[in-house]
């Protein structure tokens, strides 16, 4: 059973309103996107990964892909990541059922060995995995400037990436989603949650480390994480 890995750097980083798309920009001396193709490059149990660039950026996404030998393919992305992954699902179509799929954000430089291989091990048992961190704030459902609900905090999480899946529950999942006209999702989990309900989606313990790159404020964090040893790659399953 093969697991490749699908980093989604789609996007051209709306809310950072750079001059180039988020994933592009250097922290540590590298761009953001070669952190994450190095960390899914380098983990034992991952086997290709897959590139989803932002169009007009491809070339530059190969020059930075080009020391990754596990990068077996690069393409364009959509204008949604909705449409970034179906771009990935494509290019996957053909691979068995089983396969094992992370789809991953650019954007989140920082994932370690421990967060893939705490995914990796839930999809023995799951057909979606997620990776999510309890919220340190209350988060509440507002509408039209009202609270509108306040769920107990304890039952929620913030989702992070990689997501996992195995390659035949994605693809229905997204088959069904494709003729949805009121299709909107965020990530693909909410693609499997809302078209494939009876699907149980494990969640995972994410890392604080795994921030997403997303307003110009991240980007000195970032620079900061880049500068420090995580100390977490060498996890048993990535020797
Ligand atoms: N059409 C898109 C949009 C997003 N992404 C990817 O999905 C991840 C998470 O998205 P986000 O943080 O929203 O990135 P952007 O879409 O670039 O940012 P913004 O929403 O601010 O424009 C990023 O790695 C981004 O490159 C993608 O592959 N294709
Ligand atoms: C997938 C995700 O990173 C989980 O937190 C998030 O939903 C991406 O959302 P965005 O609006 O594309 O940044």
């Amino acid at each position: 059973m093969r697991t490749v890995a699908v980093i989604l750097a789609g996007g051209t980083g709306q809310r950072m309103g750079a001059s180039r798309p988020k994933q592009l920009i250097e922290v540590g001396g590298r761009p953001i996107l070669a952190y994450a193709i190095e960390a899914f490059n380098g983990h034992l149990g991952v086997d290709e990964v897959l590139i989803v660039m932002a169009a007009g950026h491809v070339r530059t996404a190969a020059e930075i892909a080009a020391p990754f030998h596990k990068v077996t393919g690069l393409m364009e992305g959509g204008d949604t990541r909705t449409a970034s992954t179906v771009a990935a699902l494509t290019a996957l179509a053909g691979r068995p059922d089983d396969t094992r799929v992370l789809f991953h954000d650019a954007a989140r430089p920082f994932v370690d060995h421990g967060v893939i291989d705490r995914v990796l091990a839930a999809l023995a048992t799951y057909e979606a995995v997620a990776v999510g961190l309890p919220s340190a704030d209350t988060i509440v459902a507002v509408e039209d400037g009202l609270v509108l609900s306040m769920p107990p905090r304890e039952s929620l999480a913030r989702f992070q990436t990689p997501q996992g899946f195995r390659l035949g529950t994605i693809r229905k999942a997204y088959e069904l989603a494709l003729a949805d006209p009121l299709l909107a999702a965020t990530d693909d989990c909410g693609i499997v949650h809302r078209y494939l309900p009876d699907v149980p989606i494990r969640v995972v313990t994410g890392s604080e480390r795994n921030l997403k790159v997303t307003h110009p404020l991240d980007v000195v964090i970032a620079e900061q994480l880049a500068a420090e040893p995580d100390g977490t790659t060498d996890s048993p399953e990535s020797r």
